[in-house]
């Protein structure tokens, strides 16, 4: 049974919610300020603690601040009757989960209470997932958002994570497929087993069958040792194939006969080796057209679409920013070594008037970007560096006239370019995607406007291959 903590002066309302949230089933406790909210904390345990901004003897944010230091793992859910974005941005940076402006229906409060012990659920999870994965520990963040998208996406995560089944996570580029394929794996009965991302789209044609099923040393040329393969790594575990959508047709078939024998068949050997691999699969395109065109084989697609999940646009859930952004922050204080960074409050409302096109990895860029740009610890409009809406630059020549309009377009397009491989850490493949071109054109484009060897500001992974290596 679930612990709720209410912190609230207002006998009426106290007494109101704590009648409800017990009918649902909740083991509830209440105080009236401070001091008794402080006898409660050092007697019980607390899932959710429901509290009140102002009361007789103390400020809200300094006892969020203080619930936060004695007990860290609970998940403090704010009610004020102060709806302004300043005040939002305040219970967030003292580390509320989310906040509810009075009068609100108990119907609202039950709906957040569920949510938030959920998101507590995925935090559990995540840990657990960070303590267990031998790779890409550091890569391991929180799912963020409560837009009724979100709630709703990591219901079905629960649901289908202590299934076996096969998983299909189709979405945007940056929506978060990958935290989803993870937080499925760390809910799911196999999470002693690894967790192994393998990006279809980024491994050479020739190379996928051995990469993903194994091969014998000798087997083909440069094959100079017995190489496992992906699938056998992550034998009772997950195996998370991304950009699916890219992988070669006979692959594919492949891939079926593995999922229907659990064995694979290493290049260059006769024998087959069992497997015990769950399969999450993820792409960006629309799989059930490219069965219509004959670019994906139905039966494999059945089999790995037993259940489908989507991970909605970020403008589709604007109201996730102020969460999304207070996650990231955190991240990056972390990361950049850099104290507490705070946002001024025009900052949230700039970042939701954005298309945003490269969704949360967008913005995770933009934040990064602003974060190590800004002068003090305030993130302000200006360090966004986002592009003027109503103000399209004129392309100029040497001499400062107009340029023709074929330069003006080619410069253009370069610009446009460099910003997609920033937006993308310089990853080619999402660059493609999110200016809706295929790689191969991508590369040619590169090629033609000089941009072959650019390495991307944002890039952490240093120079990138050129597209013909
Ligand atoms: N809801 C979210 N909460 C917190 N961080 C998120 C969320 N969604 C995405 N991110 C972050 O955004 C970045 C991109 O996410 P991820 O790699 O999972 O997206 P993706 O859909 O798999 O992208 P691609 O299709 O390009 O591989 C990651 O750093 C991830 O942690």
């Amino acid at each position: 049974m679930s612990n709720i903590l209410i912190i609230e002066d207002e006998p009426v309302l106290n007494d109101n919610l704590n009648q409800f949230l017990s009918s649902k089933g909740y083991q509830v406790y209440s105080a009236d300020s401070k001091a008794t909210a402080k006898i409660q904390l050092s007697d019980h345990l607390f899932d959710v603690i429901l509290s009140d901004l102002r009361l007789p003897d103390t400020n809200g944010t300094e006892l969020i601040e203080y619930i936060k230091e004695v007990a860290p793992a609970s998940i403090v859910l704010v009610m004020t009757a102060y709806s302004s974005l300043e005040t939002a941005l305040d219970v967030f940076h003292c580390g509320a989960h989310d906040y509810i402006i009075k009068p609100f229906p108990l119907q609202e409060i039950e709906h957040k209470v569920e949510n938030a012990l959920q998101y507590k659920q995925l935090l559990n999870e995540n840990a657990n997932l960070r303590n267990r994965l031998q790779q890409g520990e550091d890569n391991i963040e929180l799912l963020a958002g409560s837009s009724p998208q979100m709630c709703e996406l990591r219901r079905l995560i629960s649901k289908v994570a202590v299934t076996n089944t096969n998983v299909l996570i189709q979405g945007e580029s940056g929506t978060g497929k990958e935290l989803v394929a993870q937080s499925i794996h760390a809910r799911s009965l196999n999470n002693e087993g690894l967790f192994v991302p393998v990006n279809v789209a980024a491994i050479p044609d020739g190379l996928v069958e051995s990469y993903l099923f194994g091969h014998i040393k000798g087997s083909f040329t440069g094959a100079n040792q017995t190489r496992e393969g992906a699938f056998r790594m992550a034998s009772g575990g997950t195996l998370f194939l991304d950009e699916i959508g890219e992988m070669p047709l006979q692959i594919q078939s492949k891939l079926l006969r593995v999922l229907e024998d659990s064995q694979v068949y290493p290049v260059g050997s006769d024998s087959s080796v069992p497997v015990d691999t769950r399969i999450i699969c993820a792409t960006h395109r629309d799989l059930e057209q490219m069965v219509a065109d004959g670019e994906f084989r139905e039966d494999l697609w059945y089999r790995l679409n037993v259940v489908d999940l989507a991970t909605p646009p970020l403008r589709e859930r604007m109201e996730d920013m102020p969460a999304l952004v207070s996650l990231i922050l955190q991240l990056l204080q972390t990361e950049l070594k850099r104290p507490i960074l705070e946002v001024d409050n025009d900052v949230i409302h700039h970042l939701m008037n954005q298309p945003l096109k490269g969704n949360v990895r967008e913005l995770k860029n933009i934040l990064e970007r602003a974060a190590v740009l800004c002068d003090d610890n305030t993130i302000r409009v200006k360090d966004l560096a986002l592009p003027s809406s109503d103000l399209i630059n004129l392309q100029l020549d040497e001499n400062g006239t107009l340029s023709d309009l074929n330069s003006a377009v080619e410069k253009f397009k370069q610009q446009h370019i460099v910003a997609a491989l920033e937006n993308t850490e310089g990853c080619r493949e999402s660059a493609a995607r999110l200016l809706g071109l295929s790689t191969a054109t991508l590369y040619r484009q590169l090629d033609k406007l000089g941009l072959k060897g650019y390495v991307a500001r944002s890039s952490k992974s240093g120079p990138l291959p050129s597209g013909d290596e």
